[in-house]
């Protein structure tokens, strides 16, 4: 047994080195960035990141190829999935404001290397995104100057042939880009005040449009003999929503400032309920004004709502249009170019990437070297890629950031509460390093000879054990007592919080595979139907059954900011919804996906394992190993050193490197 041990320490420690958490420092508000936002200025930087290309692009669209005029329905089925995922941004911006996003949240309650994907994921995305919008906005230009530009590079300065490749530079796109990073790295009041000023322009555009296109509304135009409300049915309508939901993407930028909001635990809530909420509004209200204006299978996908106006006779209303569009995208450039270096910060901070990107200016406090290189590698995307290609990659980082965030709610909900040293009640890590006191006698090593030795007297040391545990909340993450008769002896002996981590990994492997046999089952799959719908019925099962085991555990209920609704059901609703969603795009975005994937690997395998702070942290073996009580079933228990001088008992702090220093202490008395 022994041999065996040894043999799987190693792999073992492995395992605990990429899932180790975050240890949040007692004071969640310190920071070296700067804290002066209101929930107005997050409220507008929400909006400002959601409203672009989704108002002046998507609603034509989608409208005209794929769904009528009941993209409204689209866009309300779109909003209330990004609903369940915004609930959940809240909850966490709002309990630890501190920058980062989905990548903090993920760290703190997932593991580290999930983090770590987590966040290369969203960089790509950010970038692609910002790059895109670029893109767009150089072509929308181009468009009123009748392509002069673009004729202009091709004759003078040059063009290539490249597959993949723009056929010409955008100079203009790179040049918006470079200016706006410029304009970031000034501090984060300049680029508030860049975004309010677009953002107040562009929702006086939008109160502009749906005032005046209500005037010349038709319902004649929805009628029958115009193929109706819903010509493409339902299927229409949900594939309408799958396209829709990007218009919501850009909501995260409000928790990504939250490190800089002057009163997160309130701002970062407000702020995304009200944003999601206009943002839905204006959506739903324009596609319904821009399909009452003209038959919607006449619209001009490309510039559907200035040509309604041009078709009814008000060309000028086309100008207004226009400038809405460009100030709305200015703010979803802006807002992309804000989150995107904070996430790289955050990354750097904790050591997972690289060091440089941490520095923060000390005048404009905001980390300026990550904000111009990123700024750069934006430019040079837009210069050259052709980014049609490479749009769809886009859902595919936000889904699976929304997917981490859920899942990490649950996890964090049904975890033991920890009272720190001061006496509040936070956040904790790992459940599975949880103590558990099986027999009444131990071993332990000794700071001096660092041997392990018998230890006598266990009863003092219960006694301690004892008092941590009346010292920590109790309830959070163990059965209800409700369920005990029933279910305490198949699941009593767990830990609390390990059911419901375990059940959040059941949950995500059964909305996959439920997706999966749905989506491909019949056609590429080719399953025999009775196959098909066992298949769906046993996943089913599996989720749902999941999700029970979920809930008679006891949550956390204490917390003093806002908390998601109904968990574990609007997490786990998130979670499948975003998993189907994922099916929707195409095998090529997944290879891309893949490629991604695996650079960001060799990243973190290469630097972040190696320069991870909580790494560092948690390698003290002499310390550590005074810390710690090793019981005869392997479980650990901390020592006296973790007692402050006023009684208190420390649990948070060392809770997360039990599980590091159990395989040190393991192969110590393998070697003995
Ligand atoms: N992080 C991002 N990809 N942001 C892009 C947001 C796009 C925005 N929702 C729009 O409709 O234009």
């Amino acid at each position: 047994m022994a041999t065996s041990s040894r043999g799987c320490a190693p792999a073992m420690r492995l395992c605990q080195r990429l899932n180790r958490l975050k240890t949040l420092d007692d004071d969640m508000m310190a920071t070296s960035l700067k804290r002066c936002l209101s929930t107005l200025d997050l409220t507008l930087l929400g909006v400002g990141g959601m409203v672009g290309s989704g108002l002046y692009v998507l609603t034509g669209t989608v409208a005209k190829d794929m769904v009528g005029p009941a993209v409204i329905i689209s866009f309300l089925f779109a909003g209330f999935a990004s609903l369940l995922a915004a609930f959940c941004y809240a909850e966490f911006g709002a309990r630890i404001p501190k920058t980062g996003s989905a990548y903090m949240f993920t760290y703190v309650s997932v593991g580290e290397v999930w983090a770590f994907l987590i966040g290369w994921n969203v960089i790509l995305e950010n970038m692609i995104g910002g790059a895109a919008v670029a893109r767009a906005w150089s072509g929308y230009l181009d468009s009123i100057f009748n392509h002069a530009i673009k004729n202009y590079t091709e004759t003078h300065i040059m063009q290539w042939n490249v597959p993949l490749l723009a056929h010409y530079p955008d100079l203009l796109a790179a040049g918006i880009l470079i200016v706006a990073s410029f304009f970031i790295s000034f501090g984060v009041q300049v680029s508030s005040y860049l975004n309010h000023i677009f953002s107040v322009i562009s929702m006086a555009v939008i109160v502009f449009i749906l005032v005046f296109g209500f005037m010349l509304a038709e319902p004649a135009n929805w009628s029958q003999k115009e193929g109706g409300f819903a010509p493409f049915g339902l299927s229409g309508i949900l594939a309408g929503s799958a396209t829709c939901f990007y218009a919501f993407v850009g909501f995260d930028v409000i928790a990504s400032s939250s490190e800089e909001a002057k009163n997160p635990q309130k701002a970062v809530p407000i702020a995304t309920a009200i944003s999601l909420g206009l943002a839905a509004t204006a959506y739903i209200l324009v596609s319904t004004v821009l399909t009452l204006m003209v038959p919607w299978h006449t619209l001009d996908p490309n510039s559907a709502l200035s040509d309604a106006f041009f078709r009814r006779g008000y060309s000028w209303a086309g100008v207004v249009v226009a400038v809405g569009s460009i100030c709305a995208m200015n703010t979803v450039l802006l807002c992309n170019l804000f989150s995107l270096p904070r996430i790289v910060y955050a990354m750097a901070e904790d050591g997972l990437f690289f060091s440089i990107f941490a520095r923060v200016n000390p005048v404009t406090k905001v980390p300026v070297n990550a904000i111009l290189v990123f700024g750069v590698f934006m430019a040079t995307m837009a210069l050259i890629f052709d980014l049609e290609a490479l749009v769809q990659f886009l859902s595919i980082g936000t889904l699976l950031a929304y997917t981490f965030v859920a899942a990490s709610i649950i996890v964090l909900r049904f975890q033991p509460e920890k009272v720190s040293s001061k006496g509040t009640a936070s956040t904790s890590p790992t459940p599975n390093a949880e103590p558990s006191l099986a027999h009444s006698e131990s071993q332990t090593i000794t700071e001096d000879s660092g041997e392990l030795k018998q230890y006598e007297s266990f009863s003092d040391k219960l006694q301690l054990v004892e008092r941590q545990k009346t010292v920590e909340r109790r309830g959070a993450g163990q059965l209800k007592a409700f369920w005990e008769p029933y279910l305490g002896r198949l699941l009593g002996d767990c830990e609390p919080g390990q059911v419901a981590a375990f059940c959040v990994l059941t949950l995500i492997v059964s909305s996959v595979s439920f997706c999966v046999v749905l989506e491909f089952g019949n056609k590429q799959l080719q399953l025999p139907v009775w196959s098909f719908a066992m298949l769906l019925v046993i996943f089913s099962l599996a989720y749902v059954v999941s999700l029970a085991l979920i809930w008679v555990h006891e949550p956390q209920t204490n917390s003093k900011t806002f908390q998601v609704p109904l968990v574990p059901l609007t997490p786990g609703a998130s979670i499948l919804i975003n998993v189907f969603l994922m099916m929707k795009l195409s095998y090529l975005t997944w290879i891309r996906f893949t490629v991604w994937i695996a650079i960001g690997l060799i990243v973190y395998f290469g630097y972040g394992i190696w320069h991870s702070k909580e790494g560092r942290r948690e390698l003290q073996p002499q310390d550590m190993a005074a810390r710690y009580v090793v019981l005869p079933s392997g479980s650990l228990v901390e020592t006296v050193q973790s007692v402050q001088p006023d009684g208190h008992v420390d649990t948070q702090a060392h809770r997360a490197k039990a599980a590091a220093t159990a395989s040190a202490v393991e192969e110590h008395a393998g070697n003995r």
